[in-house]
């Protein structure tokens, strides 16, 4: 009898870590997301380690030529280009630009509009320009940046990303109790069928 007791325990703590484990489970991944998410929850997207705001904030310095005051940088230390009359200073950027250094080198201090273009950049590679935007060229039409289009761009989104987006909501709150509250019920339930059906003897 005592024995028979014995094995019919392990049976029901096995029922236990089961429904235990999965509750807590989808529990912490849902749980943590939410909280990892809500820090990282405003109006900034973050890309590929690129942070953008929602809203274009950049230097308008004017340039009047690239060619000077772009264009006594040409090194590795110090290197800006011209992109759509936008001045780019990327020199902390040479180095991880997947298209290598080298090719930026080739066209520093200069206008490097149809190179850029010619590479056919994505969209997300096209919004990451801002971000190393020093000013203007005097005189250029420079286009405005819709920072929300990288997101849905189907190349970018087969990328690695290196954070995620959630947009702001005004009932996440509501959610993230659901989030967390719907995987406990169902690991008490499994837990509670699990009781109830598996034989004790
Ligand atoms: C601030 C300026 C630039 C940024 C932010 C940038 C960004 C990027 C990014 C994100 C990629 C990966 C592919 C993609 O997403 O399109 C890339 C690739 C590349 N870029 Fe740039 N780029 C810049 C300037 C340039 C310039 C001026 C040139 C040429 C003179 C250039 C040449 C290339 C090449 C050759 C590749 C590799 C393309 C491939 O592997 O198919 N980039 N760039």
């Amino acid at each position: 009898m005592y024995l028979i007791y014995c094995t019919g325990m392990p049976l029901n703590l096995l029922g236990l870590g089961a429904g235990g484990g999965c509750g807590v489970g989808v529990g912490l991944g849902w749980g943590f997301g939410t909280a990892f998410g809500s820090k990282y929850r405003s109006s900034r997207v973050t890309f590929q380690g690129v942070e953008f705001d929602s809203k274009e904030t950049v230097n308008s310095k004017e340039f009047s030529k690239p060619s000077t005051e772009a264009g006594g940088a040409r090194s590795n230390r110090d290197c800006w280009v011209v992109i759509n009359g936008r001045v780019l200073d990327v020199t902390k950027f040479l180095q991880e630009h997947p298209g290598g250094e080298e090719v930026i080198l080739e066209v520093a201090g200069k206008e490097a509009t149809k190179q850029f273009d010619a590479i056919g950049h994505s969209k997300a590679a096209q919004n990451m320009v801002v971000k190393y935007q020093v000013g203007v060229l005097q005189g250029a039409k420079v286009e405005e940046v819709d920072m929300n289009d990288d997101v849905v761009d189907t190349e970018s989104n087969t990328k690695e990303m290196s954070a995620f987006v959630i947009k702001d909501g005004a009932n996440y709150k509501s959610i993230s109790f659901y989030e967390f509250f719907v995987p406990l019920l169902v690991a008490t339930l499994y837990f509670g069928y699990r009781c109830l059906t598996v034989p004790h003897y």
